[in-house]
């Protein structure tokens, strides 16, 4: 379909029509379908199974913020899974509990919930001592949480831009800094990983803060990889494409009216999944990836890339449309 009626259509879905009927502007609509993948994602299926050796984090204590929902909480039953406790932290506490209760009973290994507003230094440090009391400090790091939304630029107050700025990267450098402090002071080595967004590199309107804040990170990321390496900190940043989860999800596609122009942009036709995400960081935070620091992973089905290329729409162009374009090219002589 070309863009214009993929646009169109989705403008029809924002004005509450879709398939001709009146429906509810709900994420959580039941008339407001998921855009099923597009046929060529049967080459691509996820693999939801947990990829390293069982035991690979026995023994090891794992950190990792927002852990209670979505992405954080794929990678902490990775992490427990593979025989990790695990420490997981954000606001809301019963969220947390819930999270620690079940993966706990899933996997033998003790998570346990602390609750912390990382935009709050003073909450950070208190979350680092009661860490340090109930585990001692973590061999893993993972910096997931995050606050997002759509809007467009000219309707952001001074307080959701610092609210989003706060999360995303003072947040992510409040955690990052005191445990790294603590590290270097007990001589301990660790593996930290930041998750952003395919769009820190390019920028992105309508998320400026969070493009903003997670451009931030990364540059936080790749400095401290240089400055820290010596004290056995490693640092790595995994930049996923779009997955569905309740919090991105809500936030950035309330209708549901841009999930079908976004899965046309993606060459594997599908979305991500936690799990994909989940094995990758695992990955990084392994003793079979000791070498790797200041690694930027992109995992997005193709797409930053397939947005980036000038002529990447020609994929629309078909096989008779072909022969008379190259007809034409053909016959051109000389400049
Ligand atoms: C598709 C591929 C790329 C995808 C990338 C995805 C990146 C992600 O980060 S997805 C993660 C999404 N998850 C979350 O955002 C979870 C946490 N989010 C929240 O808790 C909230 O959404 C929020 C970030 C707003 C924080 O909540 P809090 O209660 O602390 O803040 P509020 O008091 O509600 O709001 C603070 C100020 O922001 C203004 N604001 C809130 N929502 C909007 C909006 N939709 N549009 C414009 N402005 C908004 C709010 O009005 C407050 O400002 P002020 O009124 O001036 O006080
Ligand atoms: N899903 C997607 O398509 C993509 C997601 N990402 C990134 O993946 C990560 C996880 O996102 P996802 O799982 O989708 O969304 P979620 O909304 O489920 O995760 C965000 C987490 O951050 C926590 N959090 C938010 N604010 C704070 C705060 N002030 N202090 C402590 N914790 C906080 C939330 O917990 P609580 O509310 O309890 O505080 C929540 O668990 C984020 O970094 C996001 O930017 C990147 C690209 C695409």
């Amino acid at each position: 379909m070309a863009a214009g009626a993929v646009f169109s259509r989705n403008w029809a879905l924002l004005s509450g029509l879709r398939y001709g009927r009146k429906v509810r502007l709900f994420h959580s609509s039941s008339l407001l379908r998921d855009a099923p993948p597009l046929p060529q994602a049967s080459f691509f299926p996820p693999s939801e199974g947990t990829m390293l050796p069982p035991h690979s984090f026995q023994n090891r204590v794992a950190f990792i913020t927002g852990g209670g929902t979505g992405l954080g909480r794929a990678m902490t039953h990775g992490l427990s899974e593979l025989g990790a406790t695990c420490v997981i932290a954000s606001r809301k506490l019963d969220v947390l509990q819930k999270t620690a209760e079940e993966i706990t009973a899933q996997t033998g290994n003790k998570v346990f919930p602390l609750q912390c507003d990382v935009r709050d230094p003073q909450a950070v440090t208190q979350c680092l001592d009661q860490m340090e009391k109930l585990t001692g400090l973590p061999q893993v790091v993972i910096n997931n949480a995050a606050g997002n939304f759509v809007s467009p630029s000219e309707r952001l107050s001074p307080n959701g831009w610092r609210t989003i700025v706060d999360i995303v990267l003072n947040g992510t450098a409040y955690v990052t800094l005191e445990l790294g402090k603590r590290l270097i002071q007990q001589g301990k080595g660790a593996a930290f990983v930041a998750i952003t967004t395919i769009y820190a590199e390019s920028g992105s309107g309508f998320v400026v803060p969070s493009a903003s804040a997670k451009a931030g990170v990364e540059a936080l990321y790749k400095s401290l990889t240089s400055e820290w390496g010596r004290y056995g900190l490693r640092f790595n940043i995994i930049q996923p494409g779009p997955i569905r989860t309740k919090g991105a999800f809500s936030r950035l596609d309330p209708t549901g009216a841009f999930e079908e122009s976004m899965l046309g942009r993606i060459p594997a036709g599908r979305l991500g999944t936690p799990a994909e995400i989940k094995n990758l960081a695992l990955y990084m935070c392994s003793d079979y990836a000791t070498w790797m620091s200041g690694a930027v992973v992109r995992l997005d089905g193709g797409e930053y890339v397939s947005m980036a290329g000038e002529f990447n729409d020609l994929r629309k162009v078909t096989s008779e449309q072909w022969d008379l374009i190259e007809s034409m090219i053909r016959k051109t002589k000389g400049s």
